[in-house]
């Protein structure tokens, strides 16, 4: 099988700034791959590559054998949480369905098939039982399962999430990972996060970016490539201060 992603001495700059600095990157069926890195350092970025929403200055990027643009509708995205969004009266139920809107017509109702893709990903995600809550009566942790449903419903191959686990409390955490780790025998993740304890525990493979990307094939990842990629010691990473604010200070 060909790999889900294939990118080749991707380079990309924003106002002549530089962002991303030849970054290679291959990522296989039920690999699941954790992009960390300092804030800034191109991780929304990197995923906007991937997805083919930016076009590189230079470089190849393949997107499950082809152009990103033709075979994105195969990708799950979960972009960055915002609490503010969630404001509108609407049910889990619809925003799962929603996930099924790129494959209708303007104006074409949703179908059983629609119904029946809602629900057995909601299923998958353990949400089933509060299908007609209103979203934002939810917890950070089922809002975010609830996202993952809607990202599920096309049968996706590969599932994209940016930092995930913002808006969830620590006690919900690991019930989160186990979710993405029992997803992981059936498709490929990439998940950008700042969240070093669960890319120690769960994830198999670690890239961390910082415009250049120093991959690794496993998750063993020393403190010295860290400190290399943060440019701050890696106490302070662990901590989670921010790349920008140790400039700084
Ligand atoms: N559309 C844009 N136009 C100009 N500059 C941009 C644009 N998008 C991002 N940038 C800049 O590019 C750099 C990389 O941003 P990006 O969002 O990819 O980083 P990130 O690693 O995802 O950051 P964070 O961890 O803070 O989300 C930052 O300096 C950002 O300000």
């Amino acid at each position: 099988m060909e790999n889900v992603i294939d990118l080749k001495d991707i380079w990309v700059s924003y106002d002549g700034v530089r962002v991303l600095e030849s970054v290679n990157l291959v990522v296989k069926d039920k690999d699941f791959l954790a992009i960390i890195g300092p804030n800034g350092g191109g991780k929304s970025t990197l995923l906007k590559v991937i997805l083919g929403l930016i076009k590189p200055d230079k470089g190849s990027v393949s997107l499950l054998g082809g152009m990103p643009a033709k075979t994105r509708r195969y990708v799950g995205y979960v972009p960055q949480y915002h609490s503010s969004n969630l404001d509108f009266p609407v049910t889990v139920w619809d925003v799962v369905l929603m996930g099924r809107l790129n494959t209708k017509r303007p104006l074409q109702r949703y179908n059983d098939d629609d119904r029946n893709a809602a629900t057995e990903a909601l299923k998958t995600v353990g949400m089933l039982d509060l299908k007609d809550r209103q979203i934002g009566e939810l917890s950070g942790g089922q809002k975010q399962r609830v996202f993952i449903a809607r990202s599920l419903v096309n049968k996706p191959k590969l599932l994209l999430l940016d930092e995930p686990s913002t808006g969830i409390d620590s006690r919900m955490q690991k019930e989160f990972y186990e979710l993405l780790n029992k997803l992981k025998s059936e498709i490929a993740i990439v998940m950008v996060t700042h969240d070093l304890s669960a890319v120690s525990v769960y994830v198999d493979k670690i890239g961390c970016l910082n415009r250049k990307f120093h991959y690794h094939d496993d998750k063993e990842i020393s403190s010295h490539d860290l400190e290399v990629s943060y440019q701050c010691p890696v106490e302070l990473i662990a901590h989670g201060v921010p790349h920008r604010v140790l400039k700084e200070h």
